[in-house]
């Protein structure tokens, strides 16, 4: 068929132009360029000359290739290079291959991407300013189906199709920065709600040592692992140490490793590129690329997952990560602060935690003890909690405490530790109507004698009201020390006149140490 080259260029620029979405301009200038030679398959192909791989941006090259493919390495061979970088226009313009057979780099390529050998192909360079950016291909089905004539007339249009291909390279540049910001906004949203609080209650008392290690330890790089039970108060000190460090001004990005699903972990910390995996329809940042020239907190990090303790361990030896499904290795600076309040020692002996992991974290460990070894921090955390809790529930003026309060604060075990006195001041304040707040109620409300219905049926004979009374007087005097009246006694805790629980005990036959009792 006669062709005019200048109506072919004509033509096929006004398709390949014709449209923001590449996709459905390809298939325009696809339809029309099928006109003049087969054209089964039209595709843009990158090509990076850095990695010396290619890649499908557009269209498809094949009926079973994927549609937007991964990256290919191409053989490093002197004569592949050749091909893909030299610029003698003319004898590299384009490539015709009507049998792979002959071609054994081309046909070892063809092999990795699983594609089916029986094809011709024409790949027509693309340049822009003098520089290789990649390929326009198209081919079709059998063998010795192109000509030189057909090559050169695809050659025609390569420089718009190069324009159209650096369009789109750009156009999606844009978005994916745009997608980044939005995620970054997000991530620096949820920070700004998050609690960061500094201030340690305890720092001269109970937490002096905890606080003068993390003042030690806060300016170095070195990974420090904070151990304590739940609630102790593990992510105050690491707040403590980010915010005593040269990387104040960088993120601190917190992950509670037990709180992330297993199979999602491996992204969480280390992201993933776009189509790793079904459902992963963008390239995301984890949180170790987010925490560069910052902190990252691992909150219980026992949970991790043997996998992502292998990939962890590789962060702290090399300094690098790789994103799921991603082959470039990416160097991040970041410095690692953990927290568990399991034993990481016994998990090693059990083999659940790596030995050379637990090495490298546990390089400067911070023990913080449990509220009941360092009750002498319990007034200061009443207080912080009264003050911060009512300005939380927009109360004016925190309530004074009744005499006897602390007392019997101080009595408490605290399982929860800071925490569940935290939220006691908190449900005391909610429930505050006036006068001076005690906490009586609640601790009278946790107590064994109260059990559950089920529980009690299944406990024996029933006890009766006297003995269930009896057993809760003597209870209450082995917790004041045998002291009846006054503040932080017995009468005080039951909220009985002094006389009138006399006048109980002595119907009860409760004696009590007359040298404790008030
Ligand atoms: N010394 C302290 N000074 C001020 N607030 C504290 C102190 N210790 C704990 N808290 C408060 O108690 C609550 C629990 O503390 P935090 O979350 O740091 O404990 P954790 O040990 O990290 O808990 P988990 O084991 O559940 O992760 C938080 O609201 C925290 O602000």
């Amino acid at each position: 068929m006669q062709v005019d080259g200048n109506e072919f260029f004509r033509q096929a620029t006004v398709r390949i132009c014709s449209s923001l979405d590449i996709e459905v301009a390809l298939k325009r200038m696809q339809q029309y360029v099928h006109q003049y030679l087969p054209a089964g398959f039209i595709s843009l192909v990158l090509f990076d000359p850095q990695k010396n791989v290619i890649r499908n941006i557009a269209g498809k090259i094949s009926k079973t290739a994927e549609k937007y493919g991964r990256e290919v390495s191409l053989p490093d061979t002197r004569e592949m290079r050749a091909r893909w970088i030299q610029k003698q226009v003319g004898l590299e313009a384009y490539m015709v291959v009507n049998n792979l057979e002959q071609d054994p780099d081309l046909l070892d390529l063809f092999t990795r991407l699983g594609l089916d050998a029986d094809i011709s192909f024409i790949m027509i360079r693309l340049e822009l300013e003098g520089n290789r950016i990649g390929g326009l291909w198209v081919s079709t089905a059998g063998r010795n189906q192109y000509t030189k004539e057909q090559a050169e007339l695809l050659q025609i249009i390569h420089e718009p199709v190069a324009i159209a291909m650096s369009n789109v390279l750009q156009h999606r540049e844009v978005l994916e920065l745009n997608r980044q910001l939005t995620d970054d906004i997000r991530h620096l949203h949820a920070r700004l709600h998050e609690k960061t609080e500094t201030e340690i209650i305890g720092a001269d008392q109970g937490l002096h040592q905890v606080t003068e290690m993390a003042r030690q330890v806060a300016g170095l790089d070195s990974p420090v692992l904070i151990l304590g039970e739940t609630g102790v108060g593990k992510e105050v000190i690491a707040n403590f140490i980010h915010n005593h460090s040269h990387r104040r001004n960088g993120p601190l990005i917190k992950v509670n490793c037990g709180a992330i699903a297993e199979s999602l972990m491996d992204s969480e910390l280390f992201g993933h590129e776009k189509g790793a995996f079904t459902g992963a329809v963008e390239r995301k940042k984890g949180r170790f690329e987010r925490a560069d020239r910052g902190t990252i907190f691992l909150d219980e990090i026992g949970e991790l997952s043997p996998q992502a303790q292998v990939r962890l361990l590789r962060v702290l030896q090399e300094k690098v990560i790789e994103r799921v499904g991603g082959s470039r290795e990416i160097a991040v600076n970041v410095r690692i602060l953990s927290a568990t309040h399991r034993n990481l020692q016994d998990m090693v002996a059990d083999g659940r935690f790596r030995q050379d992991l637990w090495f490298r974290l546990n390089v400067f460990p911070v023990s913080i003890p449990p509220l009941r070894e360092r009750k002498e921090d319990i007034p200061g955390l009443v207080n912080f909690f009264m003050q911060k809790k009512a300005q939380e529930l927009k109360i004016k003026q925190p309530p004074e405490l009744q005499s006897g309060a602390l007392r019997q604060l101080l009595a408490h075990d605290w399982p929860g530790n800071v925490r569940e006195l935290e939220n006691l001041v908190e449900r005391a304040l909610i429930q505050y109507q006036g006068g001076r707040i005690s906490f009586s109620g609640f601790f009278r409300k946790n107590s064994s004698l109260l059990q559950d219905t089920d529980e009690l049926r299944e406990s024996g004979p029933m006890p009766t009201l006297d003995e269930v009374m009896a057993e809760h007087i003597r209870r209450v005097l082995k917790l004041t020390n045998g002291k009846i009246s006054g503040p932080g006694g017995a009468a005080e805790i039951l909220g009985l006149h002094y006389s009138t629980l006399r006048h109980r005990m002595r119907k009860l036959g409760i004696s009590v140490d007359r040298n404790l009792s008030g």
